[in-house]
């Protein structure tokens, strides 16, 4: 399990800034990148001992300077080093020409560079400084070592993944490895990114945790280290009302399954008590189908009003498969003023498409009580300019639609972030690909609801959801249903 540090999610401008405070509070550059580029010659050694030769490719940064230490090293320890540099290695600059002199054998331009089997190729070409696509040179060598399927290890970032938001300048590497130094950035965790980097070594280079925590944005790689503690403790005398009462709206009589999942899922991930709450002519579909799951007959507003004077009644699923818009418009209004926890999830997000400054003000006041579970479709119906913006990171997204609406935001997909309006936020990483399935965001949404129900804070309930869902998915394997997630929930992960 992860540490707290091991959790820090830092962007490039701000460990830019990080990297000028350490040299300001006396620690050497030059040995920061000495032990970089150290650290990604042991860690190809280790992963690649057969290597026939070790390719090194170096940029015109500091991600180069890397490169030609890792190169030194490596010819100290005895493996067959070859070195390409993407222009004048007579023009690096400061630390990276340092290292590249300290480099005793030759290197040769990068248009020269022929790949052979055999080959393991250390990337250094660019990380945290890429600034556009790749250029000519760049690009070939990526077409050249992607045919021949080289192993990569990529020195920071896979060369041609930006570092901010995850996204492709022109081309990049695939990498089998990527070494990165003091903590993750966005792009090992933001897609397509991730999918790029292979297996992420993170190495502490000696920055100390106070220059870091100065410069760190509350990014964090989500995991139990940061939430675990957020579950109240159950005495042992827990009754099923103090696990938290759950209720979930059903839709109409077509289309009462997904509701059924989100209900079952709350049921699965510790509400004590779960209802569902459905208009009579669906009534006859749920009963049919339900056991544990209580049932009860909403049809309206004023059902609604009456229900919602049992105080124990804690927090809400609305919008799987709930159908009527402007009954869910109505629903939310009244749940919001009885100032109740909500998860709005699908139809629910979809209501307030037109209008979402009809939904914002509700949940305004006091600590977060809304929680919002779109994907990136339902997410530019409501926040149509965020979607667009293609400067924003899918971090930036989700933490702008948080401040903006006063809702936990989850914005769902390999890389689901979870936002909070007060500018934390997490990235997931342990979802498997099989569990972006038909009814995967009902059982999310029940899950999100039952934490909610048992008092967790909005932030830590929808965090902790996400990442026991995809625990679920892996626990429930390659193949699987949404109706199997359920019964795959793990217990509650003590940090
Ligand atoms: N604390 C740490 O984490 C430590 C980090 N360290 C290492 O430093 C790395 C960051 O170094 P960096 O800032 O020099 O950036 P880097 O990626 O080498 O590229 C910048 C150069 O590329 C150029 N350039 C950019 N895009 C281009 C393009 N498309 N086509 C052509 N040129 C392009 C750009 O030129 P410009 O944009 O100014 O014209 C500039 O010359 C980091 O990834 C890590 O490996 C360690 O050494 C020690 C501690
Ligand atoms: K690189």
């Amino acid at each position: 399990m992860h540490s707290e540090r091991d959790t820090l999610v830092i962007p490039p401008a701000d460990m830019a800034a990080v990297d000028r405070d350490a040299a300001d509070s006396g620690i050497s550059s030059l040995g920061l990148m000495e032990r970089a580029g150290q650290a990604v010659a042991a860690a190809a050694l280790r992963r690649f001992p057969g290597a026939l030769r070790f390719v090194v490719l170096c940029g015109p940064g500091n991600n180069g300077g890397d490169g030609y230490v890792a190169a030194r090293a490596l010819s100290a320890a005895g493996a067959d080093v070859a070195v390409f540099a993407l222009g004048d290695p007579a023009r690096l600059a400061g630390d990276a020409a340092a290292m590249s002199s300290a480099w005793a054998g030759a290197a040769a331009p990068l248009q020269d560079f022929r790949p052979e089997t055999g080959d393991v190729v250390i990337d250094a070409l660019f990380g945290a400084g890429l600034a556009r696509d790749l250029p000519e040179a760049a690009l070939r060598a990526v077409e050249a070592v992607g045919t021949l399927a080289l192993p990569v290890v990529a020195v920071d970032l896979p060369s041609g993944v930006d570092g901010r938001t995850g996204a492709v300048l022109g081309a990049a590497f695939k990498a089998a490895m990527t070494v990165t130094f003091v903590c993750r950035k966005p792009g090992h965790l933001l897609m397509p990114g991730r999918s790029l980097c292979g297996t992420v070594e993170v190495f502490d280079i000696g920055i100390p945790a106070r220059i870091l925590m100065r410069h760190s944005r509350h990014i964090r790689l989500n995991s139990p280290a940061i939430w675990g503690g957020a579950l109240p403790a159950a005495g042992q005398a827990a009754h099923k009302y103090t696990r938290g009462h759950l209720a979930v709206f059903s839709g109409p009589a077509t289309a009462t399954g997904a509701a059924r999942l989100s209900a079952a899922a709350g049921l699965c991930a510790g509400a004590g008590l779960v209802t569902l709450l459905s208009p009579e002519p669906a009534l006859a579909a749920n009963a049919a189908q339900l056991t544990a799951v209580m049932l009860k007959e909403v049809d309206g507003e004023e059902d609604l009003s009456r229900l919602l004077e049992d105080r124990r009644l804690a927090a809400f699923v609305l919008g799987p498969g709930f159908g009527d818009m402007e009954r869910a418009r109505a629903y939310v209004r009244r749940i919001a003023e009885a100032g109740r926890r909500l998860v709005l999830d699908a139809d629910g997000i979809t209501a307030f498409r037109d209008a979402p400054e009809a939904l914002f003000p509700l949940f305004a006041e006091g600590a977060p009580r809304l929680v919002l579970t779109p994907h990136d479709g339902e997410f530019a119906r409501l926040f149509p300019d965020l979607a667009e913006d293609g400067t924003l990171s899918k971090i930036d997204r989700a933490q702008q639609a948080a401040a903006r609406s006063h809702a936990v935001v989850v914005l769902k997909g390999a890389d689901t972030v979870i936002a909070s309006p007060d500018g934390r936020a997490l990235v997931n990483d342990n979802a498997p690909p099989w569990l972006a399935t038909a009814g995967s965001g009902d059982v999310l949404a029940g899950i999100v609801g039952a934490h909610l129900a048992q008092g967790m804070p909005a932030f830590e309930a929808a965090a902790s959801a996400v990442w026991r869902h995809g625990e679920a998915g892996r626990i429930a394997g390659e193949g699987l249903t949404a109706e199997d997630l359920p019964a795959a929930i793990p217990p509650w992960p003590r940090p």
